[in-house]
C-alpha cells in the first residue's frame, strides 16, 4: 500500500495521543500535522510526551492547504467533530471519525456530502474489534431473544450519553427485531430516568465512574433464561487496530461507512 498522509484532530487527547503513536509506528502511514484548539504555530514534539516533529494548527483549512493530507482522523468532541468531518470532505480529505455523539441528522448530512464529493469516509462509534463482535453477536442473538437491555459503562470524563457504541448496538438490534415495548405495560418511573433511554423500545443504561474505560453488556431475557454478551476495553490501545483498518479501508472506498462491522468480514 502506498504511503497515507494523515492529520489527527484531538492529538493531545486520550484517544488522539494513542492514534499519534499508531501513525508513527505504522510504516505506510505518515503524520503530516495535527489540529488542536490551542498551540498554533508550535510543533507537536514541543509538547510533553510527544516525539513527532509536525506542525500544530488551530485552523483546519490552513492545515489541509499546507499539509495536503489523504486522511483526517478525528477524535475530538461531538460539536467540533462534525465541523471537522464536513471540512475534510469539502477539502477532498477522507475522514476517519471515532468521535461519538453525532445525531441521525448529522449522519444523514455527512452521508449526502460524501456522496456529492465521491470520496470515502468512515465513522466508527467503536474501533475495538471485540466491541464490533459484541454488536454482531448481539444482532444474531436478537433474532432469538426479543427482550434486550443495554448497559454501557464509561469513565466519568465522557461527554455523550448514551455512548456511540450503545446507540449503534441498539440500531443493529432494531434492524432485525420487531419493535417491542419491554417491561410491564403499566410500569411507571418513580424517579425519572430509572428505566434508561429508549431507542425503538430498547432500554439503554449509562454508567459513568472514575476507574472505568469502556465496557458494555447486552442483556437478553427469555423464558427461564438470560444471555449476556459483554465487551471490555481496558486501555485505549484496544481501539488502535481498528483505527489502522479504517485508515487503510477509507482509501479504497467512495462512500460513507458507518460502523466498522461493515468493513470486517
Ligand atoms: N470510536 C472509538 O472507538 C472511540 C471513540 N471515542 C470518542 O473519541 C472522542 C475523544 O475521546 P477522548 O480521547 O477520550 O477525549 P479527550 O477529551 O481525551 O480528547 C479530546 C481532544 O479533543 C481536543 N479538542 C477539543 N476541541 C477541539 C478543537 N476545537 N479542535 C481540535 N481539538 C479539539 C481536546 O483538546 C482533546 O485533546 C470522544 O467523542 C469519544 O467518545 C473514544 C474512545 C474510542
Ligand atoms: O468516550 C469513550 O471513551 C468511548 N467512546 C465510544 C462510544 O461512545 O461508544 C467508544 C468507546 O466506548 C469509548
Amino acid at each position: 500500500m502506498s504511503e497515507v498522509k494523515i492529520v489527527i484532530a484531538g492529538a493531545r487527547g486520550r484517544m488522539g495521543s494513542e492514534a499519534v503513536k499508531l501513525v508513527e509506528e505504522t510504516e505506510h502511514f505518515q503524520l503530516v500535522g495535527v489540529i488542536d484548539h490551542k498551540n498554533e504555530g508550535m510543533r507537536l514534539n514541543e509538547l510533553e510526551g510527544f516525539t513527532a516533529d509536525v506542525p500544530i494548527y488551530t485552523d483546519i483549512d490552513k492545515c489541509f492547504f499546507e499539509t495536503n493530507p489523504d486522511v483526517l482522523i478525528d477524535l475530538t468532541t461531538p460539536e467540533i467533530g462534525k465541523v471537522h468531518t464536513k471540512k475534510a470532505l469539502q477539502n477532498g480529505v477522507r475522514p476517519v471519525v471515532g468521535t461519538t455523539g453525532f445525531s441521525e441528522k448529522d449522519l444523514n448530512e455527512l452521508q449526502q456530502l460524501t456522496e456529492e464529493k465521491g470520496i470515502g469516509a468512515i465513522i466508527a462509534p467503536n474501533f475495538a474489534i471485540g466491541a464490533i463482535l459484541m454488536m454482531k453477536f448481539s444482532q444474531i442473538a436478537a433474532k432469538y431473544f426479543q427482550d434486550v437491555e443495554i448497559i454501557e459503562q464509561h469513565h466519568d470524563q465522557k461527554l455523550d450519553a448514551p455512548s456511540g457504541t450503545g446507540i449503534k448496538t441498539a440500531e443493529m438490534i432494531s434492524a432485525v427485531r420487531e419493535e417491542k415495548q419491554q417491561g410491564h405495560p403499566d410500569e411507571k418511573e418513580i424517579i425519572e430516568g430509572a428505566r434508561g433511554a429508549n431507542l425503538n423500545g430498547i432500554r439503554l443504561h449509562s454508567v459513568r465512574l472514575p476507574g472505568l474505560i469502556a465496557h458494555q453488556e447486552v442483556l437478553f431475557g427469555g423464558d427461564g433464561q438470560t444471555l449476556k454478551i459483554r465487551h471490555d476495553s481496558y486501555n485505549r490501545a484496544s481501539f488502535m487496530s481498528g483505527v489502522k483498518l479504517a485508515v487503510e479501508n477509507v482509501m479504497k472506498i467512495d462512500l460513507l461507512v458507518y460502523g466498522l462491522e461493515n468493513i470486517i468480514e
